[in-house]
């Protein structure tokens, strides 16, 4: 008979931070995944009661991320980053964030790190509905030259933001260069729609010397993210065809496949 024990890996608690298109359908689909649970789902005030039906007795609702926390995972725009991630990260608890575009605020890149470091916790910068940003983090390494993004969705996914100003979305007839810009200031005016141009940016040449242009295109149905990246390791292009969630034409469903992918990799022996 064998006497190596073996060990039982202890399921994986965590608070999710929102609870919108992204939110729902991670707690869904993670659900399927018996190593992690997620306990707590902060959400503010006004949407307390629809969260709660949402997540019956599964999980607890708040407004703040409670203390017993050891893993957040934020999917709720950039002002929640400010309020939730900051704090918790000063506590010490390690967080996972997809609101990225909120790193191009005036010195929320130092405050971000200098709470991570005041808790001796880590902040994972998640690759949202992007691919690639493993390799130009490695190629930043031997020197970089140019980082170029282009964002192409249809013109539903530019409601509400500063586009409806630029053209008129529900007549154009030919894809509209809605902005072209820094990736910081893609980043400022549209919060809901330049996270990955913000993620590209941090992983690369910076938010200052990342060339962004947003499209809207009424030809596509997808969310189209094209990168073009030069520099001493060689060239990078990349598109990706992001179908978008039902719930929310401006969110790619790939954005929730890498918070799965992450919170998986937190339960599994092997990681990738
Ligand atoms: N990195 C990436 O590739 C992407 C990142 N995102 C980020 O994810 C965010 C959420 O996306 P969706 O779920 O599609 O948006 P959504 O609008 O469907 O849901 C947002 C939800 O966040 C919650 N919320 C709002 N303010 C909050 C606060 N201060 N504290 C806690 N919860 C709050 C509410 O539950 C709300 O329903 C976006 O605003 C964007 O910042 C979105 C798409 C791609
Ligand atoms: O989900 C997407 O396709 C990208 C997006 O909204 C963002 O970069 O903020």
């Amino acid at each position: 008979m064998s006497t190596t024990a073996r060990k039982i890996r202890p399921v994986q608690p965590v608070t999710l931070i929102g609870f919108g298109a992204i939110g729902r359908s991670i707690f869904q689909r993670i659900a399927s995944n018996p190593g992690v649970r997620i306990t707590h789902v902060v959400v503010p005030a006004e949407y307390a009661e629809t969260t709660r039906t949402g997540v019956g007795d599964a999980a607890q609702v708040c407004q703040q991320v409670p203390q017993e926390a050891t893993l957040v995972l934020e999917c709720a725009g950039h002002s929640a980053l400010i309020e939730h991630v900051i704090p918790a990260l000063e506590r010490g608890v390690e967080c996972a964030v997809l609101s990225i575009g909120a790193l191009s605020g005036p010195g929320v890149v130092e405050q971000l790190a200098q709470a991570a470091e005041q808790g001796g916790a880590q902040v994972h910068l998640l690759s949202g509905a992007i691919g690639g940003v493993d390799a130009i983090a490695a190629a930043r390494l031997a020197g970089l030259d140019e980082v170029r993004y282009t964002g192409r969705k249809p013109p539903s996914g530019w409601r509400d933001t500063p586009a409806e100003q630029v053209c008129d979305l529900g007549a154009i007839t030919e894809p509209t260069v809605i902005l072209e810009a820094t990736a910081r200031e893609a980043a400022q005016l549209y919060p809901k729609n330049a996270n990955v141009a913000a993620t590209i940016a941090l992983a690369g040449l910076g938010l200052d010397a990342t060339r962004v242009r947003l499209i809207a295109d009424p030809t596509v149905t997808e969310n189209i993210h094209h990168i073009a990246v030069r520099g001493e390791f060689g060239e990078m292009e990349l598109t990706m065809r992001g179908k978008p969630l039902a719930d929310n034409p401006k969110t790619s469903a790939l954005t929730v496949l890498s918070a799965l992918r992450f919170l998986n990799n937190r339960a599994a022996a092997t990681t990738i």
